[in-house]
């Protein structure tokens, strides 16, 4: 098709050459390269290039908006096809402080990252409630996804913390929407994969921002006791602001964990590797809001709930932050990776919403796949309360396997690094099947995860990974973009003719 020879001129549309990073994602698994790059200035453009695609009865182009590209499996790559890069859209961020609490919201741009957001807010003394643990992400990308951190039990995610946004639909058209208006659009666009639309404008909610945070991590040699004091904390959701946990599987997963905490850990674990019985530690990790006012004292509060926990003697440290460092915690890491040249590597990640009877079951899944002494990365596990998430969304949690909906689940991330240098090509092959066997048997009914983030083979397992959800996905999908031209590296749907339609 000659319209897609690049670089090219399609009316007002100027389209680039591809280049490296357009087939490039953090995963460095997937290397697909689209035929043209289009860098646009307003979502106009974005509007006048579906609108043409979606009338032309002989294109077969798709259309991937790449936001941050942080994608682990090719989800904002298009094979031949035209790679939309949002960060060129004008990142521009207004703040409304409202008279109300609750009531003050930011305009960001779909392209913008949320360490511009968090920078621009705070020069209003806000911040949005809800977060990634990494920053350098596009607001579009998180909200295609889900949007997870600490704050999730307390807050929901990202996406049940937006108010209204503005989406250029698969067929061209602009539209804002909002849960009271266009409001089908709006559910599927959260969560929903990029299949709907391109997020060009998001209004994120708002709440005072803590000049200073407490940051407290507690050690455990127990995996039940750990989660029991997880399940505790998210139960107080008056008192605690954040909370989250990894298991230690190594001197490395420990050491690289504690990069950005600011405080000198006694913690000496004993990774016994003697015999079959290998052990492993883990760590809770969450943190208080600090307004620095009177009438609270925070070192206080921390006091209060560590005794209620039960964690190994002595081994609670707790530090004092600024809020703004507490959220950019995972730029300090990526600084150290970057040093050691173990940042730009291949990453086969995993992440997986378990339900809470499953986790046991799950966590020696897990353990008995991989092998600790030579895991680079970390597991992180935390609970999430399902009634957080916004069911009309278009974000996928377990059912609970038939059983009666649990209120906790957890989110597991198995984020491993495969360094070249001591995992080639085809140990590179054998953590991808590994992540597979792992990812089938959490899935299965028995345990009942769902993965998250996750880029599926067919559309027989998308079918599986939607459920009961998957007919809603596809009369979204043949509303708002029927010709599948949005999105096409999540391998939902392949790209149909107008004519056909
Ligand atoms: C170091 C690191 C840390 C992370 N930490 C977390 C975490 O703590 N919590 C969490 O939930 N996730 C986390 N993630 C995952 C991250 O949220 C997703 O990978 C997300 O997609 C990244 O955003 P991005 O801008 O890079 O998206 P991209 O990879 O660019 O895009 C992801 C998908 O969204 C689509 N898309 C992108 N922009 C838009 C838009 N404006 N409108 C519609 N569709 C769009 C793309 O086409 C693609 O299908 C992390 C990832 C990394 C690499």
């Amino acid at each position: 098709c000659k319209f897609i020879q690049s670089p090219m001129d399609f009316g007002p549309l100027n389209f680039h050459q591809t280049t490296d990073t357009s087939s490039l994602d953090f995963g460095r698994i997937v290397f697909d390269s689209p035929s043209a790059v289009l860098r646009p200035q307003s979502p106009k453009e974005i509007s006048l290039l579906l609108g043409f695609l979606s009338a032309s009865s002989f294109s077969k182009v798709t259309v991937a908006a790449r936001g941050a590209g942080h994608s682990i499996d090719g989800q904002a790559q298009a094979l031949d096809g035209i790679v939309i890069e949002m960060d060129s859209l004008p990142s521009t961020i207004s703040i409304h402080r409202g008279r109300e609490s609750g009531s003050s919201y930011a305009d960001v741009s779909g392209g913008a990252l949320w360490i511009e957001l968090l920078r621009e807010s705070l020069r209003f003394g806000l911040a949005p409630r809800s977060w990634t643990d990494y920053l350098y992400l596009s607001v579009g990308g998180t909200l295609s996804n889900g949007g997870i951190s600490g704050q999730t039990f307390k807050h929901g995610p990202q996406i049940s913390n937006v108010l209204q946004l503005d989406v250029v639909t698969g067929k061209g058209e602009q539209v804002t929407c909002s849960p009271t208006e266009s409001s089908e659009l709006f559910f599927a666009a959260l969560g929903g994969l990029g299949q709907f639309g391109i997020i060009t404008r998001a209004r994120i909610l708002l709440q005072d921002a803590p000049p200073k945070v407490k940051w407290v991590r507690a050690f455990y040699d127990d995996f039940e006791t750990f989660t029991e004091d997880q399940e505790l904390l998210v139960a107080m959701p008056d008192a605690v602001d954040y909370v989250e946990g990894f298991i230690l599987l190594n001197e490395q997963s420990l050491h690289s964990s504690s990069v950005a905490f600011p405080s000198h850990l006694e913690f000496t674990p004993e990774f016994d590797s003697n015999g079959s019985n290998y052990r492993v530690y883990h760590c809770i990790e969450f943190a208080i809001h600090d307004y620095q006012v009177e009438s609270t004292d925070v070192e206080q509060v921390v006091t209060e709930i560590s005794r209620k926990m039960s964690h190994i003697p002595s081994h609670f440290y707790s530090v004092e932050v600024s809020y703004f460092d507490f959220l950019n915690r995972v730029r300090m890491e990526e600084v150290s990776l970057r040093s050691r040249g173990l940042w730009e590597v291949a990453h086969p990640w995993l992440n997986l919403f378990v339900p809470k009877s499953g986790i046991r079951e799950f966590k020696d899944l897990l353990l008995d796949n991989i092998s600790p002494t030579d895991f680079e990365g970390l597991v992180l596990i935390y609970p999430l309360l399902r009634d957080k998430w916004d069911a009309n969304s278009s974000a996928v949690l377990p059912d609970g396997g038939g059983r009666a909906e649990e209120q906790v689940m957890y989110i597991v991330g198995v984020l491993r690094s495969a360094n070249p240098a001591t995992c080639a090509a085809q140990c590179l092959r054998d953590l991808l099947r590994r992540r597979r066997r792992v990812a089938k048997v959490a899935t299965d009914p028995r345990i009942g995860a769902k993965q998250y983030l996750a880029r599926h083979p067919s559309q027989g397992q998308w079918q599986d990974h939607f459920g009961r959800h998957w007919d809603r996905f596809v009369a979204r999908k043949a509303q708002f973009d029927p010709l599948s031209i949005l999105a096409p590296g999540q391998g939902i749907f392949p790209r149909t003719y107008a004519s056909s339609s």
